[in-house]
């Protein structure tokens, strides 16, 4: 990043006030008697009325609408275990997200600590105030645990957005980026940097969605995740390969995909060139990623590159799912978020990505034109139309299969 975006994002956050949000009111509180609706007497009547029929909730509070953005900060982008309040930035910008792309009202919530049943204990004990609860930044191993438990304890939808959110958009990428290759997923050789959060929740949907499990080799620092190795955790253990490659060098070769959720740099020049052709590199740390979009192009000419950042082409990068896909729960209060509901939203953002793109996009990325593909196969985070398409394929795949609380959508 140059030195003067560094200093622009510094100024960003601190000017003309510190920090990206704020609360709005939503009703009058103007005279003597907006008062006493707002506050006592007036808001006894629905505490009431909540007391009788917790689904009152949804008529009288803002939790219908309302998602909490809550981390414990251990992994917060690549950035690493910064701790909690060094997350709140990324976690107020979830939140700008969710109401700008979404209009979604969240409150970001960083808790403190290293101990996952603390954890749980916090977020099971504030939840019942909000409509969802996006987990964000919480880092492997852990993060697996947390969030089924979480799915036990609680009746309203728990996503922990590093696993589920980047999953979809992963998979919706991969199935365009796959096809501009001239391939099938079901035939892919697909390598997976990182083996934590992200990278396990994408290739587990990429199995549902038709990639072969003996076709990945998953990676992560120690290496190729082998069957019979000790270090292994239970969550891995799944995609332990039978294979005598061991390193990322040996991982790579004649590799048709590389998806990278890991840190900075890890992909040389060497290894994508040892890639079989027309190589799908998605390469997703942020900021920075497994290898720089530059050196990629130069390296191979036949290169089919998305990074996680907005400022290269194709950004696969969870923006375009947690506002849309909790969108479309909140809207039919859907108890969970179910694979149904991710693999709707998977074809959902391909198919986007082939219909000709709206003069609104152009103008925000100051383009004169855009089509499908290499330099764009997901459609972009300022897309108008994605409000419209995702949730409704969300909110129907919930209706389908079970898991509305209702079944006409009521956008709060
Ligand atoms: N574009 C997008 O939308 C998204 C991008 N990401 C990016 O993906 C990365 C991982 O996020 P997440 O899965 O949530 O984090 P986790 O901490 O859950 O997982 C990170 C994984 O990457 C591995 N890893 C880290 N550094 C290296 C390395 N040098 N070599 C090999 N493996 C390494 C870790 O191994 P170990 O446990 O041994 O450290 C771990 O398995 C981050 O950079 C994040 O920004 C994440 C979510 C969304
Ligand atoms: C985009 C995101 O959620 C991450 O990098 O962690
Ligand atoms: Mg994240």
């Amino acid at each position: 990043m140059s030195t003067d975006l560094k200093q622009a994002a510094l100024d960003y956050h601190a000017q003309p006030k510190p920090g990206k949000i704020a609360i709005e009111i939503t009703k009058p509180t103007e005279t003597q008697r907006d008062l006493a609706l707002a506050y006592t007497p007036g808001v006894a009547e629905p505490v009431r009325a909540i007391h009788q029929d917790p689904e009152a909730a949804y008529r009288y509070t803002a939790k219908g609408n309302l998602v909490a953005v809550i981390t414990n900060g251990t992994a917060v982008l690549g950035l690493g275990d910064v701790g909690a309040l060094a997350g709140k930035p990324v976690m107020e910008g979830k939140v700008v997200l969710f109401k700008a792309f979404a209009g979604i009202d969240a409150f970001d919530i960083e808790v403190d600590t290293h101990d996952p049943d603390a954890f749980i204990d916090t977020v099971a004990l504030i939840a019942g105030g909000f409509g969802g609860i996006n987990l964000e930044d919480i880092a492997a191993p852990h993060c697996f645990r947390i969030e089924k438990t979480l799915r036990e304890r609680l009746d309203i939808p728990v996503f922990h957005d590093d696993q589920h959110g980047t999953a979809v958009i992963i998979s919706a990428g991969l199935i365009n980026a796959v096809k501009l290759a001239g391939k099938h997923l079901e035939d892919a050789r697909i390598v997976c940097l990182g083996a934590g959060a992200a990278g396990l929740a994408a290739m587990r949907l990429l199995v549902t969605l038709g990639a072969r499990r003996e076709h990945i080799l998953m990676v992560d620092r120690q290496g190729v995740i082998r069957a019979g190795d000790e270090s292994v955790n239970e969550y891995q253990r799944a995609f332990a390969a039978n294979t005598d490659r061991r390193t990322l060098a040996d991982a790579c070769v004649d590799a048709d995909v590389f998806v990278g959720v890991s840190g900075p740099n890890l992909l040389t020049a060497e290894m994508l060139a040892s890639m079989a052709e027309n190589p799908v590199v998605f390469a997703l740390a942020n900021p920075d990623p497994e290898i720089a979009p530059e050196l990629a192009q130069q390296t191979r000419q036949d290169v089919i590159m998305a990074t996680g950042r907005t400022d290269y082409p194709n950004q696969i990068n969870n923006v375009l799912g947690f506002p849309y896909i909790f969108r479309g729960a909140l809207d039919v209060r859907a108890r969970t978020i179910n694979d149904a509901m991710l693999t709707a939203a998977v074809h959902a953002l391909a198919a986007l990505a082939h219909e000709p793109v709206p003069a609104a996009v152009l103008k925000a990325y100051d383009l004169a034109s855009l089509s499908f593909g290499r330099d764009y196969f997901i459609p972009k985070p300022f897309d108008p139309r994605l409000i419209d398409v995702v949730p409704a394929a969300i909110s129907q795949a919930a209706i389908d299969s079970g898991v509305a609380r209702i079944t006409q959508v009521i956008r709060p």
